[in-house]
């Protein structure tokens, strides 16, 4: 069958996308000729307003509509995925309910709306809502499978990584997705909350683990993170510390610019103007800590470069827009991080992984010349607040989304700095602060344990 048939009872039925009239629409979705063909005009014109269908007047005639690309990506595919539940989620009561109060969030940004009516942040409401929660997995592999599947498709960053936590995954798509592509990865972990994880389905190879990301993470050797939550309400450290658990990330933010984009109009659509639609934000974190010579070699770049195609790409295919001419910027309002000298990129060979080495597995040269693991133990890691390292109080409520990510980001590259002075006695590395005190308040040793280098990429695209 081709992709534009189904089967109707024994009869094979030809989806044309004529294009028809609020009464013949009606016609279909209630066969027993109840309802209000004029009302449902009124609705098939505001949601041409936003491009989910397009009109045809025929001369003298009744207006018809046909369903446009980004129509067609509300309706489930072969996997039973669409984009419906991720504007369904964002429709649900309980989150609409806040609208009235986003005014407040400029007079009193301490408190986010959501927690003014549910008095508790959303995830954490989710998480007592089985309903809520249910709509939100299922929105994110709507969301991420369609973008994940056209990233795969070509990128090929999780060299040398055996054992990998998606830190956020939700049901685990992601997490799946990366190991049907790279089989060298032999153990998968898809850390959530735990009422996300206790509702995830069963995936080979992957062990989904309930917890907070913000106390503790699985150690493995690299993390994944797509579209994390940086919630207000957890300090700097505490955000900081999640993600230094690994090794090396890359972490890049996509949004869309342009007003007239096809894009914006997308999302305006599915958003319903309620929501926030101006920016639309893919933070992805990846790890490159075993390419410890050929970093500063075009490896990471070209890595990067591919990873920008596919992310991109990953896009336009969520969209069915893979025709459009895009552009990509790569602004400097964030400083990527000056490369510091070979030694600078520590290698922390894992000795428990029993994975079979593949053409992809690091090269005996590689290990030669890694330095040792100092104590990181697999399993669950648990941190006490005395090991916080002290950013600065400044509160990141009110902020948006990039400037806290910027924020942090900062931090990262300056806490790694300080990893790498205390870790490798560098003559050379400036360290902000000397002295046993600056030591003392730093914990370097955790540092140099778990962090090794971050590379911040900020990319924004027009289409
Ligand atoms: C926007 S979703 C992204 C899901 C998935 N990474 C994707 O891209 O499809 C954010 C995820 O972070 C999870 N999350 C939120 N707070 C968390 C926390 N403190 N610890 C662990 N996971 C958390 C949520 O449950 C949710 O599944």
């Amino acid at each position: 069958m081709e992709d534009n048939e189904c089967r109707d009872g024994r009869k094979k039925v030809r989806l044309a996308n004529t294009p028809l009239s609020a009464s013949q629409i009606l016609t279909h979705i209630l066969p027993s000729g109840s309802g209000d063909a004029e009302n449902l005009q009124r609705i098939l014109r505001l949601l041409t307003s936003y491009g989910v269908f397009s009109e045809h007047r025929e001369f003298g005639g009744q207006m018809k509509y046909s369903i446009t690309e980004i129509g067609k990506s509300l309706v489930t595919d072969a996997e039973g995925l669409s984009y419906a539940p991720y504007v369904l989620q964002h429709h649900q009561d309980a989150l609409m309910s806040m609208w009235p109060l986003v005014y407040e969030a400029v007079l009193d940004p301490t408190i986010e709306p959501l927690v003014k009516v549910h008095g508790k942040p959303a995830y954490s409401y989710y998480g007592k809502m089985p309903e809520m929660n249910g709509l939100m997995r299922k929105a994110m592999s709507g969301v991420s499978v369609p973008f994940m599947t056209s990233v795969l498709d070509g990128y090929n960053g999780f060299k040398g990584v055996k054992r990998l936590v998606e830190v956020g995954g939700s049901a685990g798509d992601c997490l799946r997705m990366i190991l049907q592509k790279h089989r060298f990865i032999c153990e998968g972990m898809n850390f959530d909350l735990p009422e996300v994880v206790g509702e995830a389905p069963s995936i080979p190879g992957v062990t989904h683990i309930g917890g907070d990301m913000f106390k503790s993470i699985p150690a493995t050797d690299a993390i994944f993170m797509k579209w994390p939550v940086l919630p207000d309400d957890s300090n700097e450290s505490q955000r900081t510390r999640a993600l230094l658990e690994g090794d090396i990330f890359v972490m890049t933010i996509y949004r869309a610019k342009d007003d007239n984009s096809e894009m914006k109009i997308l999302i305006k659509a599915f958003l319903m103007r309620k929501i926030l639609t101006s920016i639309y934000e893919i933070i992805v974190f990846r790890w490159v800590g075993h390419r410890r010579k050929s970093f500063q070699s075009t490896n990471l770049v070209s890595d990067i470069q591919v990873l920008v195609e596919k992310l991109v790409e990953g896009l336009l295919a969520v969209y069915h827009q893979r025709q459009k001419q895009i552009s990509v910027f790569v602004e400097d309002e964030v400083k990527t991080p000056e490369f510091p000298d070979e030694v600078g990129f520590i290698f922390s060979p894992r000795k428990a992984s029993t994975c079979t080495s593949d053409e992809e597995a690091i090269s005996a040269n590689e290990k030669a010349n890694a330095l040792p693991e100092f104590s990181l133990t697999h399993g669950i890691k648990t941190f006490h607040k005395d090991g916080f390292h002290d950013f600065g109080s400044a509160r990141l409520d009110g902020e948006n989304t990039w400037s806290v990510v910027s924020k942090e980001a900062k931090a990262l590259v300056h806490l790694n700095e300080n990893a790498l002075c205390s870790s490798s006695s560098q003559p050379t590395c400036k360290a902000n602060k000397s002295g046993k005190d600056a030591q003392k308040s730093r914990s370097p040793k955790l540092i140099a344990v778990s962090c090794k280098n971050v590379y911040i990429w900020k990319l924004d695209f027009t289409f």
